[in-house]
């Protein structure tokens, strides 16, 4: 990343700045912002004949409720400063959606496409087996999910390799999440992050305050976003809002350069194409160009980064060209690129907040997991009793029958993936409500970011302070 300053850094001063806002006593602000515990490895693995070492990292930011949550990536680029920094962010994001997990994050220095399936399932299982024996993985204290490099059957190989290391833990499925669907995952799961930065977007349109600052109409129709990283985040923003009725994803920046189509790239036929081809290059829906340089400004409404931190700095941040910048990847905005960003009047919705889909998704698979019983039945079940009751004694005391009512008849036909996008839609829609309120009232605050980070740094030190830590 370019600037004197590491991701972890931007993070730490994004932090303080929220804290010194608050007034926070120093000693308890240092206690939340340094990471817990880091578990450094180095394994090895028999592959084509000869050994090969492997170096990956779990990092324990904060663990005030239990279990740490975060995700594991695989990318040659990976190192430890990222590693803390994306956890650090991860307690933040679990506090600011009032989710009860602390934060973590993990990371392989590998990079996936340069193995086969086999190969990669081989050392998946042995991190997996490092990650057990320390702690770092288990379902009371620390649990991953996907991220860049990995998908869900990352994700199986480590339920299954942590069933076989601790064979008799009945709630063993539940050291993951972001499982496939049939060992034990959650419908929506994959598509909860992108599905996370529709909401996100959508709650912006809704504020007519938070509107009026970056002069957008009152509809996405007729807006146009551009793109970065068409991976599961990217790829499911963007499907979901070139849905929304006149919304056009009008350049999609990948690692082989840029594809821009003014009258709306089709975004499923795109995937298709880089899902065969290995990039953008050569799709005929578009105008290829090799050179993704300066694609970052080319003139939007909305900006949605979605593959790598650190990709606007100081030093492009001046010459975007986009009213509203929607953080999906974590990170993707240096420190002193937010405060160019904020002077000139562009608005941001953070990382903590845009991307939250996924780990809230993750929670309800999580509790999913842990009460061996499909997601919702419980609430079902307590509402169709709740209402049968009520009506009966209703019945009772007046002579007259008394249905039940819409939200019970709603409830009683949800599928478990009408259950999880309600749940998600609630969540983004409270938390968006809640930051924007705070940002709207305090003349002091001057982002939605400062804002979101001020909401998690009060809940995790009000944690804190009843703990008598
Ligand atoms: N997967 C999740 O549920 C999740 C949840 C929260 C946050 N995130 C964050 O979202 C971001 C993307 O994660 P993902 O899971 O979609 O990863 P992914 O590996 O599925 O996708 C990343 C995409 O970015 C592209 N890319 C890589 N280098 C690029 C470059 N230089 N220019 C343009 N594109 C490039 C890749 O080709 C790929 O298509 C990361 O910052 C991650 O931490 C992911």
């Amino acid at each position: 990343m370019s600037g004197s300053k590491t991701f972890l850094q931007d993070v730490n001063s994004m932090f303080q700045e929220a804290a010194d806002l608050i007034s926070m006593e120093e000693g308890l602000a240092t206690k939340i912002m340094v990471a817990n515990s880091t578990y450094i490895t180095r394994f090895g693995v028999r592959l084509r004949g000869r050994m090969h070492t492997f170096e990956g990292w779990r990092s324990v930011h904060s663990n005030h409720p239990s279990p740490a949550k975060g995700g594991i990536r695989y990318a040659s680029y990976a190192n430890l400063d990222e590693v803390e920094a994306l956890a650090a962010l991860m307690t933040y994001k679990c506090a600011l959606m009032d989710i009860p997990f602390g934060g973590s994050k993990g990371a392989l220095k590998i990079d996936p496409k340069e193995w086969t399936q086999d190969e990669l399932e081989r050392i998946t299982r042995r991190f997996t087996q490092e990650l057990v024996r320390h702690e770092f993985l288990t379902p009371s204290l620390n649990v991953p999910a996907p991220d860049v490099g990995t998908n869900e059957t990352t994700m199986m190989w480590m339920a299954d390799e942590y069933r076989r290391q601790r064979p008799t833990d009945i709630n063993g499925s539940a050291c993951v999440t972001g499982k496939p669907l049939a060992a034990g995952g959650i419908e929506g799961r994959i598509e909860a992050t992108g599905r996370g930065v529709q909401y996100s977007i959508q709650a912006f349109f809704e504020s007519e305050i938070d509107r009026a600052k970056t002069k957008l109409p009152n509809t996405l129709k007729g807006a146009t976003v551009v793109v970065q990283g068409l991976g599961n985040v990217g790829y499911h923003a963007a499907k979901f809002l070139s849905e929304e009725d006149g919304c056009r994803i009008v350049s999609v920046i990948e690692r082989d350069g840029v594809v821009r189509n003014p009258d709306g790239l089709n975004i499923e036929e795109l995937k298709q194409h880089i899902i065969q081809t290995g990039g953008v290059r050569g799709f005929d829906g578009g105008v290829h160009s090799l050179d993704a340089t300066d694609a970052l400004a080319d003139e939007c409404d909305i900006l949605i980064p979605a593959a790598l931190e650190g990709v606007i700095t100081e030093d492009n941040a001046p010459y975007l060209r986009t009213k509203l910048i929607v953080e999906a990847a974590n990170g993707p905005m240096t420190f002193k690129a937010n405060e160019i960003l904020r002077k000139l009047g562009v608005v941001v919705i953070p990382d903590l907040f845009a991307n939250a889909g996924g780990v809230t998704v993750s929670y309800f698979e999580w509790v999913k997991n842990l009460t061996h019983i499909p997601f919702g039945l419980m609430e079902r079940r307590r509402d169709e009793m709740g209402h049968r009751v009520l009506a009966q004694s209703l019945e009772r005391m007046t002579g007259n029958q008394f249905p039940e009512d819409g939200a019970t008849a709603f409830l009683q036909g949800a599928r478990e993936i009408d259950l999880v996008r309600s749940g998600l839609d609630d969540k983004m829609r409270s938390a968006y409500a809640e930051m924007s309120n705070l940002w709207n009232t305090n003349d002091r605050i001057p982002d939605l970011r400062t804002a979101a980070y001020i909401i998690a740094v009060r809940r995790i030190a009000g944690i804190y302070k009843a703990l008598g830590i």
